[in-house]
């Protein structure tokens, strides 16, 4: 018999290492018996995917980028995240809507309470069942973005911009402290693996089983 059905996100400032471990996180739980599907956000779908083009891309307001993102995320919802649930997969999300809080609205500036009015419409009460929040200095965070790509338009922001967006995902982890685990980024590679693993094998353990 397959694993219950979670839907976990991960989330962080860019260059905070997140990308680094969801093939980690799937292939632990692929040997427990859930089956997966892997995405994100922006993106996931043929038409998220070419909203996401147009989002990291294109000069916009930060009303515009909190329309693209939550449209993107409708289709993406709907075709893709709610019908995997139903089929029992457990879903990994490279960022979800803890994103648009921590970039249009603590980033951006952009109203909290028009996102959240957005976030229940296009949501209809889904929330992950678990976040991995990455938490790391954006100077770290700028270093290793530095080796390791150009830039997009969002990555280009100052210093500041990244000191706010990490103090939004520091509120949204207060408001839900159920929901999200905060993993120490700064450590080495292997010593986030170690968290993030431990941190998954905890929270996706069937009551019951050894691991629980
Ligand atoms: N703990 C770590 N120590 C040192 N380097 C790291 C660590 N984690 C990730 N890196 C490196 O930092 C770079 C960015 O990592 P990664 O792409 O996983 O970040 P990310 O948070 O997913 O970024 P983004 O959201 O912008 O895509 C990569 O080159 C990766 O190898
Ligand atoms: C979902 C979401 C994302 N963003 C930003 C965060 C990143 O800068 C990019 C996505 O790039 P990644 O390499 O795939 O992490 O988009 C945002 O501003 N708002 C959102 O809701």
């Amino acid at each position: 018999m397959s694993a219950p059905a979670r839907f976990i996100t991960f989330e962080g400032i860019d260059g905070a290492g997140k990308s680094s471990h969801i093939e980690a996180v799937a292939q632990a739980l692929e040997q427990v018996g859930h089956r997966l599907l892997r995405t994100r956000e922006p993106g996931g779908t043929e038409l998220a995917e070419r909203l996401r083009e147009l989002f990291l891309h294109e000069r916009m307001d930060a009303l515009t980028e909190a329309l693209l993102v939550f449209g993107a995320r409708r289709d993406h919802l709907v075709r893709c995240i709610e019908p995997a649930l139903a089929e029992g997969r457990t879903v990994l999300c490279d960022r979800f809507t803890d994103a648009t809080f921590a970039y249009q609205g603590a980033g951006r500036g952009f109203d909290l309470a028009v996102l959240g009015q957005l976030e229940s419409w296009v949501q209809q009460g889904r929330q992950p069942d678990l976040t991995l929040w990455f938490d790391v200095a954006p100077e770290i965070a700028a270093a290793r973005r530095a080796g390791a790509r150009a830039p997009d338009r969002l990555e280009s922001e100052e210093s500041a911009f990244f000191e706010r967006v990490r103090a939004g995902y520091a509120a949204r982890a207060a408001a839900a402290p159920e929901r999200f685990v905060r993993i120490d980024a700064g450590q080495s590679l292997e010593a986030v693996r170690a968290d993030v693993l431990a941190t998954v094998r905890a929270r996706t353990a069937s009551p019951g089983s050894a691991a629980s």
